[in-house]
């Protein structure tokens, strides 16, 4: 797969080289169910017309220029998205610099410059996609937009329990410290990347922790892994003093966050910890 950094410096060579493709839009931090069912059916379509897919996000995430949030909680590094959309068959992963010109193209100057000039044929996003200035278009003006240039697939609605599956679902369950029912959301619990030193695992950056408490957790890396406890600080996560830490959990390590366990508190007063009972099946 191939990363570009677009930017209104570089689309020009980039128009210049493009050809046939089916194209797949949104942020995608997270990668959850929802968009996995976008990007597969993007990848269905560009089987179909023999073409290649591609896959375009914006960086930053479009709320930290529109609605000036300086502490975004992101999901997952570009690193990991990259490697995800790879493995999820995506050729070409245009990364757009998100900045105040770029948000203010109207919808019809996007999608002639970003789109048709870089070959896109079709279109596969969610039902709640919208682009241009003050994302005022959507879903049913895209094609209109492109002059019939661009046909269009609209992905429904993805949901878990009634409710549409989103990264914002997702970022609150975490800073409620509600693990456990990530799978459901992201098809797989939650993981972060981190450095083990000692009894300190400190997170790389764009990941967002869970509520501060106590999980149950499994550590691992490329050969061993690990199932254990782990306590929750404000910006690290350490190691609770009865692990035995085994040589191979220093350095680069994943954290798979299974569940949160609950504090109580036995007849003497004494606290100790239970896994948390309201675990919910799909
Ligand atoms: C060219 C362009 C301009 C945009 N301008 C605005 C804007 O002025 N206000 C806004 O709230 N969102 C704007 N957006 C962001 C979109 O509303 C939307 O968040 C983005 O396309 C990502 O889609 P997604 O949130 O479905 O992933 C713009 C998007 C694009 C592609
Ligand atoms: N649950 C869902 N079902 C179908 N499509 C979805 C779903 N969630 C997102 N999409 C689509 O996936 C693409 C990326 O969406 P986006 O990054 O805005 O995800 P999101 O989960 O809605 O994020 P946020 O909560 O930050 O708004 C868009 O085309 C969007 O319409």
């Amino acid at each position: 797969m191939e990363t570009i950094y677009l930017n209104k410096r570089n689309l020009a060579a980039y128009q210049d080289m493009a050809s046939s493709n089916v194209l797949a839009l949104g942020c995608f931090d997270g990668l959850h169910r929802g968009h996995v069912k976008v990007i597969q059916s993007a990848l269905q379509v560009a089987k179909e017309r023999k073409v290649s897919l591609s896959v375009m996000s914006f960086f930053p995430h479009p709320k930290t220029v529109i609605g000036g949030k300086e502490c975004f909680h992101y999901l997952m590094p570009q690193s990991e998205k990259e490697k995800r959309l790879c493995e999820l068959g995506v050729d070409t992963f245009y990364l757009v610099e998100f900045d105040r010109d770029f948000a203010g193209l109207s919808p019809q100057a996007f999608i002639k410059e970003y789109l048709i000039k870089l070959g896109v044929t079709h279109a596969v996003a969610g039902y709640d996609f919208s682009y241009g200035s003050r994302g005022a278009g959507n879903m049913e003006t895209l094609k209109q937009d492109s002059g019939d240039m661009i046909d269009v697939t609209t992905v429904e609605k993805v949901e878990y329990k009634g409710e549409k599956i989103s990264s914002t679902r997702i970022r609150q369950q975490l800073l409620d410290g509600k693990v456990e029912e990530l799978p459901y959301l992201i098809g797989h619990s939650y993981e972060i990347k981190c450095e083990c030193a000692g009894f300190v695992l400190t997170p790389y950056s764009n990941y967002t922790l869970p509520a501060p408490g106590r999980y149950e957790v499994t550590l691992k890396n490329k050969w061993n892994s690990l199932q254990t406890e782990v306590v929750v600080n404000e910006k690290s996560v350490m190691l609770t003093s009865k692990n035995q830490v085994p040589l191979w959990l220093e350095g680069n390590l994943t954290i798979v966050w299974n569940r949160q366990m609950r504090t109580e508190r036995d007849q003497t007063g004494e606290v100790f910890y239970e896994y948390s009972t309201n675990e919910s099946s799909a």
